[in-house]
């Protein structure tokens, strides 16, 4: 553990060196962005024809899961507020806009027999005018907002969801395909299967410990793969733009430099991505086999008749191998990672009790007003060679990056944050990694999940007392803006006022 902790120091030291190197730029074709997701910010739940999706299910029948008792109803009112949203962009200058589609807004049915009109004008608006201003888009498919009536059918343990999915594909492709040139299939992986079908974490909150994960991975990378090939088969000849997919990894480091410890790094990131990207990216295809092997030796020794994590057949793993144009990385916070640090789950059979490894933060690393978010040093330039080296000179997007405060204008832990991550973005870059973009989370803030409204992503700070939901720059967004706009990260930087105008050509 000593020899981590010095060894960190040495990396936080070399890091810091690195951070104070002058005249770095970001190259003129990179792009940079904000995020967003359907059910955080648009609201207009019933309206325009929506159906319910999981979310309204889930905070109109169990309020108290949520910190705050809140919901997504009206949210940010992007719904009917886009124009604002697109206005900060250009505030802003932005070179690219990720949303996602809700699925409940365009197929109310879940299933493709009915295309909701309303809907799809909403989207087209949106999209009409982001594009007005040459903000490209990026489309996320499916941010977590699963139809109700497909989850009453088993949402993501169901096999038929894939083509569910692919079909929901089609009519995205086809209606919007012909702007769009980015889409992502999913956000976040573990996200959707762990804390859906696994944990009681998110929505639907099923307890199917150590089963729903595994069950879930599959058909989530079935899915993917069929909406990959219809878009390479059918749209991307015409329409020339791509598909890819987008997992949540964080940087985890072996605690000290045993081989224990370095295996028990890369079981870490075989649970949290690999078991959704192998499918997709790895050479062989299929998922990862150290994992594979233990979810197998598990499952016998407790007595399964055959493994909790199905494999693919082969023929499946080749129609899935290969199908992503790019690699999305959310990357928020990491980790030092051990098996001394493992204490055995409350709750047998389970994912992490599969792999039996533990995590740890130091106290010195600056805390968020989220829980769960810690500011580890170099963790972006950790987590792009981690991805590197497992699957080559991918090219990859960072589809969200961003900090949590609680209310309130003044915002230095999200200055040091972003100007910490793009550093380590620019270290990364100079080692040749094939880094395009950079997406800030969020444009502004949202509906935070379990957390409700009590943490602010925001560049833009949102007052949800006000029925007008109106909208306030942060200093952080001055701050994005003026690296957007020069391509550099000066740290002396401080904005004149926070008066926030559209600079020309924007
Ligand atoms: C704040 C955003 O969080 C995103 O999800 C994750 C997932 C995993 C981690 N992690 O540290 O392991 C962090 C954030 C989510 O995609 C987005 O919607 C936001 O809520």
């Amino acid at each position: 553990m000593k020899i981590a902790v010095i060894l960190l120091c040495c990396a936080v030291t070399l890091t810091w060196g690195v951070a104070v190197k002058q005249n770095r730029k970001f190259p003129d074709d990179f792009i940079f962005g904000t995020s967003t997701a359907s059910y955080q910010i648009e609201g207009g739940w019933n309206e325009g024809g929506k159906s319910e999706n999981i979310w309204d299910y889930l905070t109109h029948t169990n309020a108290a899961a949520i910190e705050d008792q809140s919901s997504g109803d009206i949210a940010c009112d992007s719904y009917h507020k886009y124009e604002r949203d697109v206005e900060m962009m250009r505030e802003l200058g932005i070179d690219s806009y990720r949303f996602s589609m809700a699925w409940s807004r365009i197929l109310p049915n879940g299933f493709a027999d009915y295309v909701n009109e309303e809907g799809v004008a909403y989207y087209n608006k949106l999209i009409d005018e982001i594009l007005k201003y040459n903000i490209e888009p990026m489309v996320t498919l499916y941010h977590w907002d699963l139809p109700q009536k497909l989850q009453e059918m088993g949402g993501w343990l169901n096999p038929l969801i894939a083509d569910w999915f692919a079909d929901y594909a089609r009519v995205v492709f086809d209606r919007f395909g012909d702007r769009v040139k980015y889409f992502i299939t999913f956000n976040e992986g573990a996200q959707i299967c762990y804390e859906g079908y696994d944990s009681v974490t998110k929505a639907p909150r099923l307890n199917m410990s150590g089963i729903g994960e595994y069950i879930c991975a599959k058909n989530l990378a079935l899915a993917h793969a069929k909406a990959y090939h219809i878009y390479n088969d059918d749209f991307k000849p015409t329409q020339g733009g791509l598909c890819g997919y987008t997992i949540a990894a964080g940087s985890n480091v072996p605690l000290t430099n045993s081989e224990e410890d370095a295996y028990a790094a890369e079981l870490v990131n075989q649970l949290q991505w690999g078991l959704y990207t192998d499918p997709i990216f790895s050479k062989d295809g299929g998922f990862p086999k150290e994992l594979f092997e233990l979810v197998a030796k598990k499952s016998a020794a407790q007595g399964y008749p055959r493994s909790r994590l199905t494999d693919f057949t082969e023929e499946e793993k080749a129609y899935i191998r290969g199908t992503s144009d790019f690699f999305g990385v959310n990357h928020y916070t990491g980790g030092l990672v051990s098996a001394s640090l493992y204490t055995p789950s409350s709750v047998v059979p389970s994912p992490k009790d599969d792999i039996e490894v533990g995590q740890m933060a130091l106290d010195e690393w600056p805390q968020g007003a989220s829980f769960w978010l810690k500011q580890m040093p170099n963790s972006i330039y950790i987590v792009l060679k981690n991805i590197q080296k497992r699957y080559g000179d991918v090219p990859i997007y960072i589809t969200e990056n961003g900090w949590s405060t609680h209310e309130g204008i003044e915002d230095e832990g999200r200055i040091a944050y972003y100007r910490a991550a793009l550093e380590s973005a620019l270290d990364a870059l100079d080692e040749g990694i094939n880094l395009k973009g950079y997406y800030a989370w969020s444009l502004m803030d949202n509906f935070e999940w379990m957390a409700g409204y009590t943490e602010r992503f925001g560049l833009y700070e949102v007052n949800f007392e006000d029925p007008e939901r109106t909208r306030t720059p942060r200093k952080s967004a001055f701050i994005y803006k003026q690296i957007i706009k020069t391509r550099t990260i000066d740290h002396e930087y401080e904005p004149e006022s926070y008066v926030m105008t559209i600079d020309e050509g924007h």
